[in-house]
């Protein structure tokens, strides 16, 4: 069996579809034993069953603070420590700002923002305690660039981008790792939102990446010597112009 993840316990929040999904089954596959965090208990079972037993889920709404809060407990109590707290769970929104519902702004500022530091804070104290550990976000490259069919998005994940840029050089000294992985399109649920003619052409002209691009560069991250950090990994079709 492969083993570079072996021994190691990695917890994915959003990790029953898309990116989420696709690193379980890439770290499982190495050996890790992986926390699926999820709110979608049905597919998240579903998805534990087809990874094996070293695959195990946890459901929580992170967007109730409470269920965020216990995180870490429940984490201990599967798998008797953590590794690496992979922040991936995200939502999506574009278009134009003029023409935008700002309470469905709120949702997924909230899930983007909130909720991701949030599940850092519950987490972070462990790591910093036994000197170790990584904390990984799935950020985009709406985080370095401006883009312009998705102003909320886009500021979403410059506020990733900032929170880990500061957070890594306040534990970097603790042992603990922080990083972000930013792919361009990739085909997940995610991007139900795009409109048809835009996923149609972009299907067609190469400008999407699969989940398991993403999943392959968040190994390579995760299995750097200790002493080095991947900060920011940017991730494109290379036919995407941005
Ligand atoms: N798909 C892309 O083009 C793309 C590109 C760059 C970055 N990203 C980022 O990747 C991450 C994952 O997105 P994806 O494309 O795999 O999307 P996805 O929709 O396939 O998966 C998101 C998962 O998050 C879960 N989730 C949503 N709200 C939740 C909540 N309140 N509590 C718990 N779980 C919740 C969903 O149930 C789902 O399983 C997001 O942060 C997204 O911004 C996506
Ligand atoms: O729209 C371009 C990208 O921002 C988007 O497809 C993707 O990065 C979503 O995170």
């Amino acid at each position: 069996m492969p083993d570079l993840m072996k021994d190691k316990v990695v917890a994915i929040t959003g990790a029953a579809s898309g990116i989420g999904l696709a690193c379980a089954k890439a770290l499982v596959a190495e050996g890790a034993t992986v926390m699926l965090i999820d709110r979608a208990q049905d597919r998240l079972e579903a998805c534990a069953a087809d990874l094996g037993p070293r695959a195990l889920p946890l459901v929580c709404d992170l967007l109730d603070g409470a269920q965020v809060s216990g995180l870490l407990p429940r984490i201990l109590d599967l798998a008797g420590r953590l590794d690496v707290f992979h922040a991936n769970a995200g939502a999506y929104v574009g278009g134009p700002v003029a023409e935008g519902d700002p309470d469905v702004w709120d949702r997924m500022l909230n899930l983007n923002i909130n909720a991701a530091f949030r599940s850092v804070h519950a987490v972070l104290p462990h790591m910093i305690a036994q000197r170790s550990g990584d904390i990984l976000f799935t950020s985009s490259i709406a985080g370095v660039v401006p883009v312009v069919w998705e102003p909320i998005y886009t500021a979403s994940k410059f506020a990733v981008q900032a929170f880990v840029h500061s957070t890594r050089r306040q534990v970097a000294p603790h042992g603990v790792r922080v990083g972000a992985v930013l792919p361009g399109p990739v085909v997940t649920a995610l991007l139900d939102d795009w409109p048809k003619a835009k996923m149609e052409e972009a299907l067609a002209n190469g400008s999407l990446m699969q989940p398991e691009e993403v999943a392959a560069a968040v190994l390579f991250m995760l299995t750097r010597p200790r002493g080095v950090v991947v900060r920011d990994l940017v991730l494109l079709p290379n036919a995407v112009d941005l």
